[in-house]
């Protein structure tokens, strides 16, 4: 039994408007995410991610299909059984300049989850102090205020308080694509770090099939509201079989001019056949 399974999801918004029908924007995605593994979601903008996302964590209610978390169906849970998942399914969002509470120090906003999940005050700055060290981040930085830290440093902070109350699945909507070039690199690195160190499974959502390919064991690759292709990550990331993913994949950049150039003809051949 995977630790995610999502089948047939369907999920729609309302439409402003007298007599408007809501509109779907999910038409039935099934996909599943393991045990310690990665599941990358990838797909251009307005594609549905980020409301699968919303749906795992309970913050969109399906219209249709279900969705199990270590075989509970959780996609109805209201209230305090809702709450009561909050320590194994937690979410990294992308803007690390507003997901984090301005007015409150490092200390105090990852003492919170441990504090609401029971921990005496004193556990809880035990378990900040590790959690520090795990995101690499000095001890020091406990009594320090967001606005002192750069993006990456506070997406840090985002991932250990995400990490704090020891979570099975992480839900990680497009973490790195408000940081730069190298610092993607690094924060992805401890991503990778802290799955091998804790087991933790991670749904994680990207525009950026190089993102995608560098962090996930499998991929799903979504186009306006369907799952169209679903594989290994080498394979979907280097010979899809979908049209949409070869366009995804030619749209990606390279760093080698001549290899862009040779990405461009290609795509231009396959929008050409599929015109
Ligand atoms: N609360 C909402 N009410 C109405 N429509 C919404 C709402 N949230 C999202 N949508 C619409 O649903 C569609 C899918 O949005 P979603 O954010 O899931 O896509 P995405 O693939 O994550 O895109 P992006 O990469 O730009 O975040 C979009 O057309 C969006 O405008």
């Amino acid at each position: 039994m995977s630790l995610l399974e999502i089948e047939d999801l369907r999920v729609s918004y309302p439409v402003k408007g007298f007599r408007a029908k809501p509109i779907e924007i999910l038409h039935g995605v099934s996909m599943e995410v393991g045990h310690g593994e990665t599941m990358g979601l990838v797909g251009e903008s307005g594609s549905g991610k980020t409301t699968i996302g919303r749906a795992v964590l309970g913050l969109v209610r399906p219209s249709g299909g279900s969705i199990r978390f270590a075989g509970q169906e959780i996609s109805s849970l209201k209230g305090a059984e809702r709450r009561g998942l909050a320590s194994h399914l937690q979410v990294v969002f992308q803007d690390p300049y507003t997901s984090l509470n301005p007015s409150m120090t490092i200390g105090d906003i990852l003492s919170e989850p441990l504090i609401v999940h029971g921990a005496s005050s004193g556990h809880a700055r035990g378990r900040v102090r590790t959690l520090l060290d795990q995101v690499g981040l000095p001890s020091d930085s406990i009594d320090r205020m967001p606005r002192e830290f750069s993006g990456g440093q506070r997406q840090r902070v985002a991932i250990a308080r995400a990490l704090a109350p020891g979570p099975k699945l992480i839900v990680c909507d497009e973490p790195v694509s408000a940081l730069d070039l190298s610092t993607q690199a690094r924060v992805l690195d401890l991503f990778l770090d802290i799955q091998r160190e804790t087991g933790v499974s991670y749904l994680f959502i990207s525009h950026d099939l190089g993102v995608i390919r560098h962090i996930s064991h499998r991929v799903g690759v979504l186009y306006r509201g369907d799952l169209v292709e679903t594989g290994p990550a080498p394979q979907v990331t280097s010979t899809p079989e979908h049209d949409y993913t070869k366009r995804l994949l030619l749209a990606s950049p390279v760093a080698d001019p001549v290899k862009q150039k040779e990405k461009r003809q290609k795509r231009r051949e396959l929008l050409a056949a599929n015109a």
